[in-house]
C-alpha cells in the first residue's frame, strides 16, 4: 500500500488569518481540498491520512469534499513533527509494509508527476524527497547582523514535500528523535539521522508552501499559468 499523509494540523500563525491557512480559499477552493484532490487523483496513492487540528476534525465535513480513496482523519500534535508521527502511527498499524508520501496540506500546487517520481525513486532508493536549487546567493549572517560568508549554491537544495519513505522506518526515526528531544521541521532530517541519505530530485518552483499572505497571492497567480 502507498499512503498519502497530508499534514494540515498547523495554526497558520504567520498567515495571521482568522481560520488556519489550510482552510482559506485559493481560486474559490480551500487550499487543503486542492491538495487532497491531487492525491486522490494520483494512481500511485492507495489511501489518504489527513492530520487536522482537533477543533477542525468535524469542520472538514462542511467543506463538501469526499475523496474516492479511503480517508482517515488523525488529530494533530503540538508541532509538525508530532502531527507527522501521529499520522505514521496509524499508517504502520494499518500496513507496516507500506510506503508513505508525507506532504504539507499547504502545498496545493504540487504536480502529479512529482508524486509519481517520489514513489518511483523511493522504491529504488528507499527514501526520496523533492526540492529546488536556490535562485539567490545565500549568505550566512552573524547574530550581530553582519555577513559571515557566502554558501556554495551548487551544494544547496531547498527541500519541499512530498517526501517519501517506508512507513515503518520513518516512524521509528520519528520515535527516536522524540526521545532525543531534537526539534525538526522536516522528515528527511529525521530519516537521515538514523538511516541513510535520501534521494533528492528536482521539483517545480511552483510547489510553494503557503506560509504568508504573499504566498496566497503568488499561488492565485500560478493557478492561471
Ligand atoms: N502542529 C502542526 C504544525 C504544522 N502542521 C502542518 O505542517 C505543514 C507545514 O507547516 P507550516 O507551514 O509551518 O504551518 P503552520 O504551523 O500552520 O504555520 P505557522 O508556523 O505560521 O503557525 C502545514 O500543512 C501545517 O498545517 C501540522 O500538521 N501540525
Ligand atoms: C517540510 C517543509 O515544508 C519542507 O520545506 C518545511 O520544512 C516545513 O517547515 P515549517 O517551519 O513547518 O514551515
Amino acid at each position: 500500500m502507498v499512503y498519502g499523509l497530508i499534514v494540515s494540523g498547523g495554526k497558520g500563525i504567520r498567515m495571521g488569518s482568522e481560520i488556519p491557512k489550510q482552510f482559506l480559499p485559493l481560486g474559490g477552493i480551500p487550499v487543503l481540498i486542492r491538495t487532497l484532490m491531487i492525491f486522490d487523483a494520483c494512481p500511485q496513492v492507495d489511501a489518504l491520512v489527513l492530520v487536522l487540528p482537533e477543533a477542525y476534525l468535524e469542520y472538514f465535513d462542511t467543506l463538501g469534499y469526499s475523496p474516492n480513496k479511503p480517508l482517515y482523519r488523525v488529530k494533530a500534535g503540538e508541532e509538525r513533527q508530532d502531527s507527522v508521527r501521529h499520522g505514521l502511527e496509524l499508517i504502520v498499524e494499518l500496513d507496516p509494509e507500506s510506503l508513505v508520501l508525507i506532504h504539507d496540506g499547504v502545498r496545493p500546487l504540487v504536480s502529479p508527476e512529482v508524486l509519481e517520481t517520489g514513489v518511483r525513486l523511493a522504491m529504488i532508493h528507499g527514501a526520496a524527497a523533492c526540492g529546488v536549487k536556490p535562485k539567490d546567493t545565500v549568505k550566512e549572517m552573524g547574530s550581530d547582523g553582519l555577513s559571515a560568508g557566502t554558501l556554495d549554491r551548487a551544494k544547496l537544495f531547498l527541500i519541499h514535500t512530498p517526501q517519501v519513505f517506508q512507513s515503518a522506518q520513518i516512524l521509528s526515526a520519528h520515535r527516536k528523535i522524540l526521545l532525543e528531544g531534537i526539534p525538526v521541521t522536516d522528515d528527511t532530517t529525521v530519516f537521515e539521522r538514523y538511516y541513510y541519505p535520501v534521494r533528492l530530485f528536482e521539483d517545480s518552483y511552483a510547489n510553494i508552501k503557503i506560509t504568508t499572505v504573499e504566498d496566497l497571492i503568488m499561488a492565485e497567480a500560478l493557478l492561471k499559468v
